[in-house]
């Protein structure tokens, strides 16, 4: 939010005439001394020196030695790989967060392919269901339906004022592990690090947020650690009354410029949110839209490799939720921009399976509204591997959030009348993948153009090394939000997320697909960020929603001139 040039813009209400408004009287002073050690945001562990010591009454609180921030890198880098229980890797790292941010970044950044799979999926999946056990010190902003009447408060008690992204869930489908209540509030703090550390928004611009509204895990309910509300999920009238409240206490708060992601929401409330705040709010579905955007990206470099264009090729999806829907509107919506042809004639190359089988036009009365347009004429199918023989697709989908569902016999079909399968099995976190790696390379015969939603290592098939690649949101999240940000967008366009798969396509290289990569390696992450921020804001230009005015000229220079570097500061 702008700040208060003049006085006008009050939106704490601090300072205006009327008195009937309640304030919270933060006060904000230099840390020194003890408090600075124990300031996260601000420590640098044995990296003051000699003058910062002398500075900030430091004297004495340190031992003697100087360490760098590389040297306390390859320390803790060092005592992470002495874990073998990735649980305690994830601990040892939110530890770390908690203790020194900046070390947490710069490791975050430097380890990526390393540390993802530790910070994200699959751990923070089992972090999310152990939660309760693991709590040491809260994480993000709880509100829950206590908090009723009162939420303009609770975003008030959060110490930071200027929020530019806000990720927030209420639980209920956590990955594909399901409702986990309170405890999904893993999710947005995994989220969100990953928006600092992939896509360089500044940590203190970000605010993880949880929405308990009760959960119906029988589990949890009985869990004397639980940390939510112990009652089943409130619904209807109750839970629109409190997501109400939410939305217009963030815009009242943070004003109109503060993005807010909805992460992990059950299908039957996160179309209808999307759908009903994307008009008044700047919001953004990361499992519909921003896996959406990702997956066509891979598409997009996968047709370099397959041949043709994204309308020679049939579509079979497994799972008609957010992420099935949501591919299959936005691959739809590509080919219709390049072809003209009308958007339900695209529409008809994609076919979804459900759990009652293949979606057709006989079943459509009794089809959820987000599954509708899917409903194709075709006789009834139960299954997914008479699905496959029937259609004959040459691209296979899995977003089904269920586990081992790309049987030998499905992908071996699809082995059979297609020379080079796209397979993509998305579910999270890699318990829940349709398939392995291997198995897709293996039982087609290494022809498989293979990607997953969780990391698989490479796979030696024949003496040959198959490096499958990770088909997340996490390479479009953080740079779409940072591409939001830099050009001060109110309103998140379809547009954006056809821009944000093209500049990720676009970083595909001969070399990556030499590797059999359709996606570029997570190494080089920032500088991609960079890259689909600035395409996505220049859309954003292009479409009147941005509201940084003038348009910067150089759009990647200017992206990457406001991203966040993790480098300790030096302190007078
Ligand atoms: O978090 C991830 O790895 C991808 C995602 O959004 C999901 O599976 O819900
Ligand atoms: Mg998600």
């Amino acid at each position: 939010m702008e700040m208060a040039g003049g006085g006008v813009e009050d939106a704490y209400g601090e300072d205006r005439a009327t008195e009937e408004q309640l304030v919270t009287p933060w006060s904000f002073s230099v840390a020194s001394g003890y408090t600075l050690l124990r300031d996260p945001r601000h420590n640098k562990g044995l990296a003051f020196s000699e003058a910062e010591r002398d500075a900030h009454y430091l004297r004495g609180l340190l031992p003697p030695a100087y360490a760098s921030q590389e040297l306390q890198e390859k320390k803790i880098m060092h005592n992470l790989r002495q874990y073998t229980v990735p649980l305690q890797r994830y601990i040892a790292m939110m530890d770390l967060q908690e203790r020194n941010e900046r070390l947490f970044y710069k490791l975050l950044i430097d380890n990526v392919e390393e540390l993802l799979p530790v910070v994200y999926t699959p751990t923070v999946g089992e972090a999310c269901q152990k939660y309760g056990s693991i709590y040491r010190r809260p994480q993000g902003l709880y509100i829950s339906l206590k908090d009723k009447g009162k939420i303009l408060e609770v975003l008030k008690n959060w110490p930071e004022r200027s929020i530019q992204v806000i990720v927030v869930t209420d639980g209920e489908r956590i990955l594909g592990l399901g409702d986990l209540g309170c405890q999904g509030m893993g999710i947005p703090v995994g989220k969100l690090s990953l928006y600092t550390a992939l896509g360089g928004v500044r940590p203190s611009a970000c605010l993880p947020i949880t929405i308990d509204v009760g959960t119906n895990n029988e589990t949890l309910l009985n869990d004397e650690f639980y940390i939510g509300l112990k009652q089943r999920r409130a619904t209807g009238e109750e839970y629109h009354e409190l997501l109400e409240e939410f939305m217009t206490a963030v815009k009242q708060n943070y004003g109109e410029k503060v993005l807010i992601q909805f992460e992990d929401f059950a299908n039957h409330n996160a179309f209808d949110l999307l759908a009903k705040y994307s008009k008044s709010h700047l919001v953004f579905n990361d499992d519909i839209q921003g896996t959406a955007s990702v997956v066509l990206a891979g598409l997009l470099a996968a047709l370099k490799v397959v041949g043709g264009t994204l309308a020679d090729h049939t579509y079979l999806f497994l799972g008609a939720g957010e992420a099935g829907t949501g591919i299959a509107d936005l691959i739809a919506l590509e080919m219709s921009k390049h072809t003209e042809m009308p958007i339900d004639e695209c529409r008809k190359k994609i076919w979804l399976v459900d759990s009652k089988g293949l979606i057709v036009e006989s079943r459509k009365e009794s089809l959820q509204h987000f599954k509708k347009p899917w409903a194709h004429d075709h006789e009834p199918l139960k299954t997914l591997l008479e699905a496959v023989e029937s259609i004959k697709p040459t691209v296979l989908i899995g977003t089904s959030g269920v586990g081992r569902t790309f049987t030998k016999e499905v992908i071996e079909a699809m082995a059979s009348f297609n020379e080079k399968p796209v397979i993509f099995s998305l579910s999270n976190p890699t318990s829940h993948s349709e398939c392995t790696a291997e198995e897709a390379y293996t039982w087609s015969q290494g022809r498989a153009v293979f990607a997953s939603g969780s990391p698989f290592d490479p796979v030696e098939y024949e003496g040959k090394v198959y490096v499958p690649g990770q088909s997340n949101n996490a390479y479009i999240f953080p740079g779409f939000g940072l591409g939001v940000v830099i050009s001060g967008a109110i309103r998140v366009h379809d547009d954006m997320l056809l821009a944000a798969s093209e500049a990720l396509a676009e970083q595909v290289t001969e070399e990556h697909f030499g590797k059999g990569l359709i996606f570029p390696p997570f190494t080089n992450i920032r500088g991609i960020s960079a890259r689909i921020a600035a395409k996505v804001a220049a859309k954003a230009y292009e479409l009147g929603l941005a509201s940084r005015l003038p348009r910067p000229d150089d759009l990647v220079k200017y992206a990457e001139s406001c991203m966040y570097t993790p480098a300790y500061r030096s302190y007078r």
